[in-house]
């Protein structure tokens, strides 16, 4: 059977690669998510997608040889700032503001390996946030949903209240570009839509 290692925590992540119909073992690593001076969002995913690859086939050891390992890092940004994941209730809410009533890109790199062998690719969503009031941001971060999530929001959820439209890939904004992975994941043998789960 083609399946995949996920080298993520992300309960999102594995929700979408599910839907894809890509059979995944999930396998746990550690790297450093420190943004570098004057880096682009979409360089920053990039290298931190291809990190999390890299440190996902060296845990694996030889077992690492058999399957693909695949890695994703999401962010949003607006103008030249990065908006990762908020540290305090405060913090988001500051982050709803900066994002009221304006357009932001979400960006995914996604990255996979195998031995020596290295792909990835980033994705960028436009999003439109409606206009809202302090009041309205502090009531949702009241929710705890935007504390694990990069911009201080889930489109997913509660937060879609707050998205006018988009432009691009929906998958995108939660995570996991749907069809740019199961493009990838071909490229390295492993087919969508298998219905048999590991
Ligand atoms: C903008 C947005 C982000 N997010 C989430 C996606 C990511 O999980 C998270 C950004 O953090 P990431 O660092 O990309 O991922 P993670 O720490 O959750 O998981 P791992 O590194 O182990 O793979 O924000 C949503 O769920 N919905 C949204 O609308």
């Amino acid at each position: 059977m083609q399946y995949l290692y996920l080298a993520s925590r992300s309960p999102r992540r594995r929700e979408l690669l599910q839907q894809a119909g890509i059979p995944f073992r999930l396998i746990d690593i550690e790297v450093d998510e420190s943004v570098l001076e004057d880096e682009a969002a979409a360089d920053y995913v990039e290298r931190l997608a291809r990190d999390k690859a890299r440190a996902g086939v060296a845990s694996q050891g030889e077992a690492a040889q058999s399957a693909p390992v695949l890695a994703a890092d999401t962010t949003v940004a607006e103008g030249t700032h990065i908006l990762g994941k908020p540290e305090t209730p405060a913090e988001a809410v500051d982050m709803l503001m900066h994002l009221s009533g304006r357009e932001h890109t979400v960006y995914t790199g996604i990255a996979m390996a195998l031995g020596d062998r290295l792909e990835s690719r980033v994705v960028a969503t436009r999003v439109c946030f409606a206009s809202f009031r302090r009041a309205d941001a502090e009531r949702y971060v009241a929710t705890g949903e935007p504390m694990d999530k990069a911009g201080a929001y889930g489109i997913q959820g509660f937060g879609g209240v707050l998205v006018e439209r988009i432009e691009g890939s929906y998958s995108n904004v939660v995570g996991l570009p749907v069809y740019e992975t199961a493009t990838l994941a071909a490229e390295f043998g492993v087919a969508c839509w298998q219905t048999e789960t590991l």
